[in-house]
């Protein structure tokens, strides 16, 4: 009999590190695919002849399963159920499912540019082609969701007692550079070849992503094999039972409201931001996403970064209130029609950075203050199901609103003719977003002083 406390493959640094990197690598592929339509909404007018309702329907068809059939609560069920490397396995499979379905449609494969199908739930007519494309999304979007938290969760398996906070601000900030190189340099692409090609390039990361998990189950088996540990030990199944207790937390609805207030003006700004810089700063068709991708940039170096103030000095509520008003400005900057700058346009995008490295890396920690750990798991996925109406809902409203205020301006783009689109009526959807997301940070720090839940106070014990 030793005393000595055994040694697991988690011990070694470079096992959990290389695990890390390669769960990263698939949520990069993931993040990739989820912006990659994002920069090309003036190419897709001109060359697809789609309007702004189309690139609405698309983009929001992402939340569509999450949010009405439940997609996130049953691959919460799935991953407590059958563990992580069934669910790395099926969660891959669906994204390149539904990015084939996407690829196959813009390709028109599946669907036809001609034949049209009638949406009584928001009263659109579509497309056959627009319609598979947004149905691939939708597919894809419950696989990149099931992706995120059975990662989340095996960061947890390999990280737990060790620099779990840093692993996990690392795997975000990884991913997030798949949200960079689409916006980025997506348009150059589709424009040197085409929007089904560039779609497809980011299908072909997804197969690699695969790969990768396939290579990540090796470990987790090896892992396994050392701890007897199981993968529901780690205190965040999802149960019902747990979803009960949570939803009658008022500070647990707080967060959730923030989350879907502030990620609803994010994410669905990476979608409209490149083709506002065209319509509204005079940028060029190839550099649409250049601006908006400096957002997620930013967010990789400045979230570690708040996030270990955070660890060590506390605020987390304060922080948060900070985020929010930045995001005032920002898109208060973006909504007033005399602002037309290129120059004004990169220090709002800044700004808008700064305000998404804030906002995250202070929520995301502060659930466990709330929540209890046995409950986290079932935590998160609801969160990120209350977070998936916004990424449904404000993508599919922003391109309704803007094609009825525009009236005939995307069949005039469409035939070429050089006018722009007015999205200051549009923007007021952000703006009433971010006054939302202001009013909870505040009412989320009252409840942390009624409650006590320790927000403003440092992670870490000095
Ligand atoms: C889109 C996804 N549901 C999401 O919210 N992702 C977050 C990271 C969540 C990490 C939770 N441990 C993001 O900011 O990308």
């Amino acid at each position: 009999m030793t005393n000595a406390i055994k040694q697991t493959l988690r011990d070694s640094k470079k096992a959990r590190w290389t695990a890390l990197v390669i769960l990263s690598f698939t949520m990069f592929a993931g993040y990739m695919f989820t912006e990659v339509i994002s920069p090309l909404k003036p190419i897709m007018e001109r060359t697809l002849a789609m309007n702004s309702s189309d690139f609405g329907f698309i983009t929001s068809a992402y939340g569509l399963f999450n949010v009405f059939l439940m997609m996130l609560v049953i691959v919460g069920i799935l991953l407590d159920k059958f563990g992580i490397r069934f669910s790395t396995i099926s969660s891959a499979l669906i994204m390149i499912i539904g990015g084939a379905i996407k690829f196959a449609a813009f390709k028109g494969l599946i669907g036809s540019p001609d034949a049209t199908i009638h949406i009584p739930l928001v009263d659109l007519d579509l497309t056959t082609q627009v319609f598979w494309a947004g149905f691939g999304f939708a597919v894809f979007g419950v696989g990149v969701e099931y992706a995120g938290i059975t990662v989340s969760k095996a960061v947890a398996k390999w990280f737990k007692g060790k620099e779990i906070a840093l692993a996990m601000g690392m795997q975000v900030a990884i991913a997030r550079v798949g949200s960079f190189a689409p916006l980025a340099f997506g348009a150059k692409i589709a424009n040197t070849y085409d929007v089904p090609t560039t779609i497809l390039i980011v299908v072909v990361f997804l197969i690699l992503g695969l790969v990768g998990f396939f290579y990540y189950n090796i470990m987790d088996r090896k892992l396994d094999a050392e701890i007897v540990v199981e993968d529901g030990a780690h205190g965040d199944d999802f149960k019902f039972s747990d979803l009960l207790v949570i939803v009658g937390n008022w500070g647990f609805w707080l967060i959730a409201l923030l989350c879907v207030f502030f990620y609803s003006t994010v994410f669905p700004f990476y979608k409209y931001g490149p083709d506002l810089m065209v319509n509204k700063f005079g940028v060029s068709e190839d550099w649409a996403g250049f601006l908006p991708s400096l957002v997620p940039f930013g967010t990789m170096l400045l979230t570690p970064i708040f996030g270990s103030i955070y660890d060590k000095k506390g605020k987390g509520a304060s922080i948060m209130i900070l985020g929010a008003v930045l995001l005032i400005i920002v898109h208060g900057i973006f909504y007033l029609p005399f602002i037309t700058s290129v120059v004004a346009a990169f220090f709002n995008v800044i700004l808008l950075g700064i305000a998404f490295s804030l906002v995250p890396s202070a929520m995301w920690p502060s659930v466990p203050k709330i929540i209890p750990e046995r409950q986290l798991g079932s935590a998160y996925a609801f969160i990120f199901w209350v977070q998936n109406f916004g990424l449904w809902g404000i993508p599919l409203a922003v391109g309704i609103v803007l094609d009825k205020t525009n009236p005939g301006v995307a069949e005039a783009k469409a035939a070429g003719e050089a006018i722009n689109y007015d999205y200051q009526t549009t923007w007021t959807i952000f703006v009433v977003l971010t006054v939302l997301a202001l009013i909870t940070a505040l009412l989320l720090k009252l409840e942390d002083k009624r409650k006590g839940y320790g927000l403003e106070l440092p992670n870490i014990k000095q």
